[in-house]
């Protein structure tokens, strides 16, 4: 994480491929390349919830920048926030405080008219539970066709020819004439997703919509999700706490305790021996006032508690397990800066134990 780690995989370069065509389709959705940065921010994003005079603070901060055309996956342990957050981008729920925006909406300042056409015509949705996406009384097809109805008045032969488009786009054409229980879990997935872009919205949220399915089925809904991302130039953010997607999207957000902790980026670049490979990094998010958070693993390999010294070096900052009884008196307490005590801008740590070690970002966190 803090050196950005980098690993080879085997060759996947569709995944470049792919964002490639989305990036196209979304600067022609959005009128020019230019128009890409920021379709989704979230800054300093709070939710509060209150039960029984118990708070409990599920957003405590959050930053998040999604571009137009972008497929990002939200992973995160249970309870770290990730549901809150789609909820509070799809116009489910209201933040506390911070600005969260998506294209010109301002989701901390809507009148209820204008919250309904958000979320009428500029996002879709895709919930984890099959059963919670599609009318079970409806084909598949008449599924896709309802929300093109109900929002344009379209029907007849325009609707049906769109639905069909849709069916066999995310590669479920056939089951066109089935109800969801004549179709499996990753058919009625792959269905939803038709479903959610039929009034072909900006953006696609979708809360574990691989949550019930096995990992070969999960992949093909995967697989229709950079399918819609590319052909429609829609941007998806997919919430999962399944670590393994990283592997099939081109940056992985990390949450943790309500706040992004960390990124994992892939891009494909051709190797020494001339063959294309695909590049993992991950990185540690910096807010805009300079707090991160150390992984896990790192503060339990070094045993890090309560305060460490972080050094400035010329290309990177290091973090030591600080001393508990600061008889040097180096430790400055926790203050803003997630309590780290500083030790000054050049001192050069003596000795090579044990150090966490922090190269300079490249720049490219959210
Ligand atoms: N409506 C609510 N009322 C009170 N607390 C809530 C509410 N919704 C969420 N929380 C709390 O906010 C925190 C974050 O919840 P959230 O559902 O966003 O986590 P998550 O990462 O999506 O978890 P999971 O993967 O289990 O769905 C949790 O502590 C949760 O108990």
């Amino acid at each position: 994480m803090a050196s950005p780690t980098t690993t080879a995989a085997p060759v996947t370069p569709d995944l470049a491929v792919l964002q490639r065509r989305a990036t196209e389709r979304a600067a022609a959705r959005a009128g020019g390349a230019n128009r890409l940065r920021g379709h989704i921010v979230c800054d300093g994003l709070v939710r509060i919830f209150k039960t029984e005079g118990v708070e409990v603070v599920a957003l405590q901060g959050l930053d998040l920048v999604v571009d137009r055309g972008e497929l990002l996956a939200i992973v995160g342990a249970s309870g770290s926030g990730k549901s809150t957050v789609l909820n509070i981008l799809s116009g489910l729920d209201v933040p506390t405080a911070g600005i969260a925006r998506v294209g010109d909406f301002d989701l901390l300042n809507m009148s209820a008219k204008r919250r309904l056409r958000y979320r009428r015509r500029m996002v879709g949705f895709v919930w984890q539970q099959t059963a919670r996406n599609l009318l079970p009384y409806l084909t598949a097809r008449e599924n896709v066709e309802l929300p093109m109805r109900l929002a344009h008045g379209l029907r007849g032969g325009a609707a049906r020819r769109r639905a069909m488009e849709l069916l066999e786009m995310v590669g479920v054409g056939y089951c066109a004439d089935r109800r969801p229980d004549q179709m499996s879990g990753g058919e009625q997935q792959r269905c939803a997703l038709a479903v959610a872009v039929a009034n072909d919205p900006e953006v696609l949220f979708a809360d574990e919509p691989t949550g019930e399915l096995d990992e070969a089925t999960g992949a093909e809904v995967f697989a229709a999700l950079r399918t819609i991302n590319a052909e429609l130039g829609v941007t998806i953010v997919v919430v999962t706490h399944d670590h393994a997607v990283a592997g099939q999207v081109r940056r992985t957000v990390a949450i943790r305790d309500g706040r992004t902790a960390s990124e994992v980026r892939r891009s494909a670049r051709v190797g020494a021996d001339g063959v294309e490979e695909v590049v993992s990094e991950e990185y540690a998010v910096l807010d805009r006032s300079g707090r991160m958070q150390l992984p896990a693993a790192f503060v339990d390999a070094l045993s890090l508690r309560d305060r460490v010294k972080l050094n400035l070096e010329p290309d990177h900052v290091e973090v030591r397990p600080g001393d508990s009884s600061t008889e040097d008196g180096s430790g400055t307490g926790a203050g803003g800066n997630g309590g780290a005590g500083t030790s000054g801008g050049n001192g050069r740590a003596g000795g090579n134990g044990a150090s966490g070690s922090l190269p300079a970002a490249p720049g490219e966190a959210s």
